[in-house]
C-alpha cells in the first residue's frame, strides 16, 4: 500500500529529465526511519531571505572552520551551523553556532536538520588516508556508514548537499599524469575505497531520486592555522612550520613523490563556487579541481628562496610512501573550468610566500611575547 502511494508521488526530476520516485528506496521498506508516504519533504521557505541555512559535519578538521568563516560571511553568521564530535576551542565557539553531532547517530542527525531548517549541508566528517589504514574498521564505519546517514537525511530534507571526495579516489591503475574526472578508479586504501563509494552513491540518488548532490575530488590542502587530520599530504603543512620556527623539516615523503596540491582559499572558493553554480550548468556531480603540482624536492626549493638556511632531510614512512605512488601527480580539471568557471588564483610562489608569512608573524610574536 506505502508502495503504491509512493509510486503516485513521482514527479521529473529536474536534474536528469527523468522520470523517478521522490524518495529514497530506504523509506520503502520497514527501517525504523520509514516516514510517512504523504509527509511533506521539501525544504520550508524562508520569509525575507534566499539565504541556505548551512550545516557542516566534521567541521573542527582543517578545512571545516575556515569554510565556517566564508560561508558566514556570504550568508550571515547565524545562518551555519558548524558541528563536530570534538569540543570546540573557545575562539571557534564564540565566533557562531556550534552544536554536537555525530554523523553516525541518524536521529541525532535529523534533529539537527530540522530544528536548524537546514537546507543546505557540507559534510566534512572522515577518517583521511593514512589514520584511515591505522584504523580501518572506523574509518569504514565514519566514512561508509556515515556516508549514508548523510545521503538519507539529505534526500529525506530535500537539501543540496556537498561531499568532498579526493585525489586518493584514484590508484594505481589509473591515468597518473593527468588524471582525468572520468577513469578506472580502483584505490587501495579504506579511505580511497569509502570515497568512491560516496562518489557513487552521491550520484545514484542524484538521478535516482533527484538529490542535489555535488562534489569536488579536492587535492592535498594546505592552510596555515589548522593542523592536517592524518593524512599523506599532511607533509607540505607540517614543512612550513617546521621551516619558520626551527629552519629544518624531516620529510615523510620521497624527494621526488609528485602530488596535486591547492592553498585552502582556493579549495573553500571553489567548494562555495561548485554549491552556487545553476544546477544546469553541471554537466556532472564529480568534478577534478586542480591548482599546482609540486614534489619535496621543489617545495623545498622554493621555500629556500625566501629562508636561505632551510634544511630537508627524508626519513619515509612506507605506508605514506605507497599510498602517495598510486595517487595522480596531475589533476586534469578542465570540467571544472569548463562548466562552472573554475580557476585557481594559488600557485607555488604564491603558496609559499602566503605560508611563510603567515608562520613568520607568527614566530615573531611567540618570540616578542
Ligand atoms: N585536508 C585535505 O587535504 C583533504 C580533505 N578532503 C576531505 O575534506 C573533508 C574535510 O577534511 P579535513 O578537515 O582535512 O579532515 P580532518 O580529518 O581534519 O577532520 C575530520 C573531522 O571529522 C570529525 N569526525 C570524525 N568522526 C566523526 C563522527 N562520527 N561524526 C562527526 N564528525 C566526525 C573529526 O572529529 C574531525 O574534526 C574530508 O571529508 C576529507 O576527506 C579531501 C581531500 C583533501
Ligand atoms: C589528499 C587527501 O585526501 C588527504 N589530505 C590525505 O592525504 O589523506
Amino acid at each position: 500500500m506505502l508502495f503504491i502511494r509512493m509510486l503516485r508521488r513521482v514527479g521529473q526530476s529536474p536534474a536528469c529529465g527523468r522520470w523517478a520516485p521522490v524518495l529514497p528506496v530506504r523509506f520503502l521498506g520497514v527501517s525504523p526511519r520509514q516516514i510517512p508516504a504523504d509527509a511533506n519533504f521539501h525544504s520550508v521557505s524562508f520569509p525575507g531571505t534566499d539565504h541556505p541555512r548551512v550545516l557542516i559535519t566534521g567541521g573542527l578538521g582543517q578545512l571545516g572552520v575556515g569554510l565556517a568563516n566564508l560561508l558566514r560571511k556570504r550568508f550571515g553568521k547565524d545562518n551555519v551551523v558548524l558541528s563536530d564530535i570534538r569540543k570546540p576551542p573557545d575562539h571557534v565557539f564564540h565566533s557562531g553556532p556550534f552544536i554536537y553531532s555525530d554523523i553516525l547517530d541518524y536521529k541525532n542527525l535529523r534533529e539537527i536538520v530540522v530544528n536548524n531548517r537546514i537546507t543546505w549541508l557540507f559534510h566534512y566528517s572522515a577518517l583521511l588516508s593514512a589514520i584511515g589504514e591505522a584504523n580501518v574498521s572506523l574509518a569504514r564505519a565514519v566514512n561508509i556508514t556515515g556516508l549514508h546517514n548523510i545521503l538519507d537525511v539529505a534526500a529525506e530534507h530535500n537539501l543540496r548537499l556537498f561531499v568532498p571526495s579526493t585525489i586518493g579516489a584514484f590508484g594505481p591503475t589509473s591515468p597518473r599524469n593527468p588524471t582525468p574526472d572520468l577513469c578506472i578508479q580502483r584505490p587501495r586504501t579504506i579511505y580511497g575505497v569509502s570515497k568512491v563509494h560516496a562518489e557513487l552513491m552521491g550520484e545514484y540518488y542524484h538521478y535516482r531520486y533527484g538529490l542535489d548532490f555535488r562534489c569536488l575530488r579536492y587535492p592535498g590542502i594546505i592552510s596555515a592555522d589548522s593542523q592536517p587530520g592524518g593524512g599523506t599530504t599532511d607533509y607540505a603543512v607540517r614543512l612550513f612550520h617546521d621551516a619558520a620556527k626551527h629552519g629544518k623539516f624531516e620529510c615523510n615523503l620521497e624527494a621526488r613523490t609528485r602530488l596535486p596540491m591547492m592553498y585552502i582559499d582556493d579549495c573553500l572558493r571553489a567548494t562555495l563556487e561548485v554549491m552556487e553554480a545553476p544546477a544546469e550548468s553541471l554537466s556532472m556531480r564529480t568534478y577534478n579541481v586542480s591548482a599546482m603540482s609540486f614534489t619535496p624536492e621543489e617545495l623545498a626549493q622554493e621555500v629556500l628562496k625566501h629562508v636561505p638556511e632551510f634544511q630537508i632531510t627524508y626519513n619515509v614512512d612506507t605506508v605514506r610512501q605507497a599510498i602517495a605512488d598510486s595517487w595522480p601527480m596531475k589533476f586534469d580539471d578542465s570540467n571544472a573550468r569548463k562548466d562552472w568557471g573554475w580557476k585557481h588564483d594559488f600557485d607555488l610562489p604564491e603558496l609559499v610566500t602566503t605560508m611563510l608569512n603567515f608562520h613568520g608573524s607568527e614566530t615573531r610574536v611567540a618570540q616578542a611575547n
